[in-house]
């Protein structure tokens, strides 16, 4: 059964700015650095943070995933075969696996949470400037989960941008969202070759579609095991590479249980997103996942999600549907998938169950 991590708070109006346990008020709409930088002495978490958790979320055990070599895709037909395998029984058994000799160098890496890092460093003001209640905005800047919502707070501030094909802002980023495109582009060809498509199936549909990077800012967080940073979730897009700073967070739902995932510097994290899920008509399933916060350190992750475009409807691969095989999705346009998920406060894989079709 699905974990529930709304609290009674979610139904009820929260207003911009709130009394906190401490009789200050706050604008939650500043987001937390501004929260925590303005509030040094806060020891209890403000009311409209805490989240009904059935565990303590800091007691997760640490998941041991898969691990996959992508030198191996360029390598002779053997090892490139038994590569493609092994991303193929990641997907299905986990939709989530660590990538290493990747080819992206650490400088990149590094140069990439530096800009992430100075962005919110920025003044409020500034930030601000890019700040929208509309989910579709290619440039982002918010808190928690989606604040024209009413729900409870997550202890998350974030920016997001539209990377590929929107190439007219590139030259704001380093390389990054370019190396990591051609990157998602590789694991998509191994992803339909695995699948039994037609070479570049994925490709081809991602490779017109649309990237949208996420840059996390979580943080330190008086009382951690009461709130998350992130809400259980799976991507929208087909596949998210993520990557952090060096203090640990994500947990993936595996096999019904929560577990934490270590990050490895130098590597990145994929997993199996919606899009995905639905055009291996679920033989791959998206994996939930969500960022817990801890009381001592600043987290910043970074992901990255590639999906279809935006017009294109979502459904299973034809190729992959004969007359025995049942379709078990709705087709909806990327678009829309993306709002109504967004619009969805409790996240989970309510927008998945939406666009499922039934017995
Ligand atoms: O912070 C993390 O590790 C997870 C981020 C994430 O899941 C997202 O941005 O979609
Ligand atoms: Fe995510």
């Amino acid at each position: 059964m699905a974990e529930k991590e709304s609290s009674p708070s979610e139904t009820s109006l929260i207003s911009n700015k709130e009394e906190t346990p401490n009789g200050n008020t706050f604008d939650f709409k500043k987001g937390v650095k501004n929260l925590f930088e303005t509030s040094p002495y806060m020891n209890k978490l403000p009311p409209e943070f805490v989240l009904q958790l059935e565990r303590n979320p800091l007691s997760a055990t640490l998941a041991e995933i898969p691990v996959i070599d992508l030198s191996g895709l360029n390598c002779p037909s053997e090892i490139r075969i038994s590569t493609i395998k092994a991303i193929s029984s990641a997907c299905e058994l986990w939709g989530f696996f660590r990538i290493t000799n990747h080819g992206i160098k650490m400088s990149l890496i590094e140069e990439m949470l530096g800009v992430a890092e100075e962005f919110f460093d920025l003044s409020l003001a500034e930030k601000m400037k890019y700040g929208s209640e509309d989910v579709m905005s290619p440039v982002r800047y918010g808190t928690s989960l989606n604040t024209s919502k009413k729900h409870s707070l997550h202890w998350r501030d974030y920016f997001r941008h539209y990377g590929h094909p929107f190439q007219h802002s590139f030259h704001l980023w380093p390389e990054y969202l370019e190396e990591i495109w051609q990157l998602a582009m590789k694991l998509g060809c191994a992803i339909s070759e695995g699948l039994g498509l037609e070479n570049g199936y994925i490709e081809k549909s991602m490779g017109e579609g649309l990237q949208i990077l996420a840059a996390n800012y979580y943080p330190p967080c008086p009382e951690p095991d009461k709130t998350l940073g992130l809400a259980a979730h799976s991507d929208h897009g087909g596949l998210t590479i993520l990557m952090q700073n060096g203090v640990d967070g994500l947990q993936i739902k595996h096999n019904g249980e929560w577990f934490s995932v270590q990050h490895v510097p130098g590597t990145f994290l994929v997993n199996i997103g919606d899009y995905l899920e639905i055009l291996s008509n679920g033989k791959y399933k998206s994996v939930e996942h969500r960022a817990t916060v801890n009381a001592q350190k600043t987290r910043i992750s970074v992901a990255v999600g590639h999906g279809p475009e935006l017009l294109s409807p979502v459904r299973p691969a034809g190729p992959l549907i004969d007359e025995r095989e049942r379709i078990h999705y709705r087709p909806i346009t990327y678009q829309d998938y993306i709002r109504l998920q967004q619009s969805i406060t409790t996240r989970g894989k309510n927008a998945l169950q939406a666009v499922l079709i039934n017995e």
